[in-house]
């Protein structure tokens, strides 16, 4: 079916919602045809302008809501229906859990050709909102103001609609994002005004200030500032430092970040201390961390020790076994773990991240783990090399999920228990494929909701292997 013969763009057409896509966006089909619309719920009628046609698909705007679904809900941000950062605003918070298990169980039936594995039922928040530890805001220049904000979707221009002319709307007042943090986003756009600080324009590739980037540390209060600048001089380094630090007590820790790298990689290579300290120190339950600015770290501070234990209960560990903590951050995951377990290995790509974990494993008088450095796709192959059996191996990988040589090494290590802990069910999907594939059994998947109001949800997993 070539969906260009029946469809038109700019076309009206009517469309039941049936089913929500991995981005949040609603599904149904017109004439056969499946037609994306965002902004629905599955169980809306609605009237959608056909926007663009491809051979077998469409995508619509949405006009009219027809019927609405029962599961539909009066957005309460007023920036969400043009505003990038949430998705599924519009829809009941108990439906959208229940989607997000419908989607992992749908990709480890299309991708992952797993359809006989059960999903457990998301674990959800009681109180979904203000959760995010960090925000990044992009910063623009407007009629002479600068405004820290979120950007549209699919656009690089700032979410305004405040009715105030010139002020982002998104950034000081995000409903995911920890209230302090946006307290201190308009204490900062108000100094950096007062500053008259010069933008980085990203067409022109000229200017200073290219984003802004706050952290909190949710257990001790305890904020980061980074300032990503380009290269130069900033004569106003100094003045604004010293207003930040007069008028946001809880700042303990202000970064200036140097970047000349590309659109798209949201730090640059050099950190220079502007105030106070390099890094902000967190706790999860009775552990410290300090988390540096290019250290990963858990964006929901209180969903996080729930996956964590998780993570805990299917490593199943009788206190005496050698794991592996693959993709370890700031080594949060293998301190967890620690306590637990014989001797604990972590692996990590990024230097900083290596080098908070090692303080991390000193700040806690933790002494039976070792932190190395590299590609876990080079050091898993290592170690295997050299005949390490583990008897864990917790794999935690970024989005685009784990490579090949990586599984290979599991594979070869025997290791009997893996636990996968991912944030994008696609790769999730391939990757469990793949281990079902060398032996392994997958006994139990549990979503755990760490962005609620986005499409986004984190598993963990635990595999086992089938001979032992
Ligand atoms: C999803 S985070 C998990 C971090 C940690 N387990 C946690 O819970 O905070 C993935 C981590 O993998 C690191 N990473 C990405 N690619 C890597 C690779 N090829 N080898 C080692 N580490 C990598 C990232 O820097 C990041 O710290």
């Amino acid at each position: 079916m070539t969906a260009k013969l029946f469809l038109k763009k700019g076309e009206n057409v009517e469309v039941g919602i049936t089913g929500l896509t991995h981005d949040g966006d609603g599904v149904g089909r017109y004439l056969g045809i499946p037609v994306f619309v965002p902004l629905t719920v599955p169980g809306d009628k609605v009237l959608a302008e056909i926007s663009e046609v491809k051979k077998n698909f469409a995508r619509g705007r949405l006009k009219l809501i027809c019927t609405g679904s029962l599961w539909r809900r009066d957005p309460v941000c007023p920036a969400f229906t043009i505003c990038g950062g949430c998705r599924l605003q519009q829809m009941d918070y108990e439906e959208q859990l229940s989607r997000k298990t419908r989607m992992v169980k749908d990709s480890l039936t299309r991708i992952g050709h797993l359809p006989e594995v059960e999903v457990k039922e998301t674990i959800g928040m009681k109180y979904p909102w203000h959760y995010r530890n960090k925000a990044s805001y992009h910063v623009e220049e407007r009629q002479g103001k600068v405004s820290l904000g979120f950007y549209e979707k699919g656009t690089h221009r700032l979410v305004y609609n405040s009715g105030e002319e010139g002020v982002a709307r998104s950034g000081p007042e995000c409903l995911l994002v920890d209230k302090d943090i946006n307290k201190a986003a308009a204490v900062i756009e108000t100094i950096l005004n007062k500053h008259r600080v010069q933008v980085y324009n990203h067409r022109q590739r000229r200017g200073l200030l290219r984003q802004v980037i706050l952290r909190k540390a949710s257990a001790t209060g305890e904020c980061m500032a980074v300032f990503v600048t380009g290269p130069g001089e900033w004569p106003e380094e100094k003045d604004i430092a010293a207003d930040l630090s007069e008028q946001l007590p809880a700042l303990s820790s202000l970064i200036r970040n140097i970047h000349q790298g590309p659109e798209g990689i949201e730090l640059g290579l050099e950190n220079r201390l502007l105030t106070g300290q390099k890094y902000i120190t967190d706790y999860i339950e009775n552990l410290a961390f300090r988390i540096s600015p290019a250290s990963f770290y858990q964006v929901n501070p209180r969903q996080t020790p729930v996956l964590y234990h998780k993570a805990l209960e299917y490593a199943g560990l009788n206190g005496g076994e050698i794991v592996v903590d693959a993709y370890s951050g700031a080594g949060t995951i293998a301190l967890f773990l620690a306590g637990h377990a014989g001797m604990v290995y972590g692996l990590e790509v990024v230097p900083e991240a290596v080098e908070d974990a090692r303080e991390n494993a000193v700040l806690n008088g933790i002494k039976n783990v070792e932190f190395r450095r590299g590609e876990v796709e080079k050091l898993l192959p290592a170690m295997a090399s050299q005949g390490l059996h583990p008897g864990v191996v917790v794999l935690d990988p970024p989005r685009r999920g784990c490579g090949i040589a990586a599984l290979e090494a599991v594979e070869e290590m025997e290791t009997p228990r893996v636990v996968y802990v991912s944030c994008d069910p696609g790769t999730l999907a391939r990757d469990l494929g793949c281990l079902a594939g060398k032996g392994y059994r997958i006994e139990e998947v549990q979503p755990v909701e760490m962005f609620p109001w986005t499409p986004h949800v984190e598993t963990v997993c635990l595999m086992s292997r089938k001979d032992k």
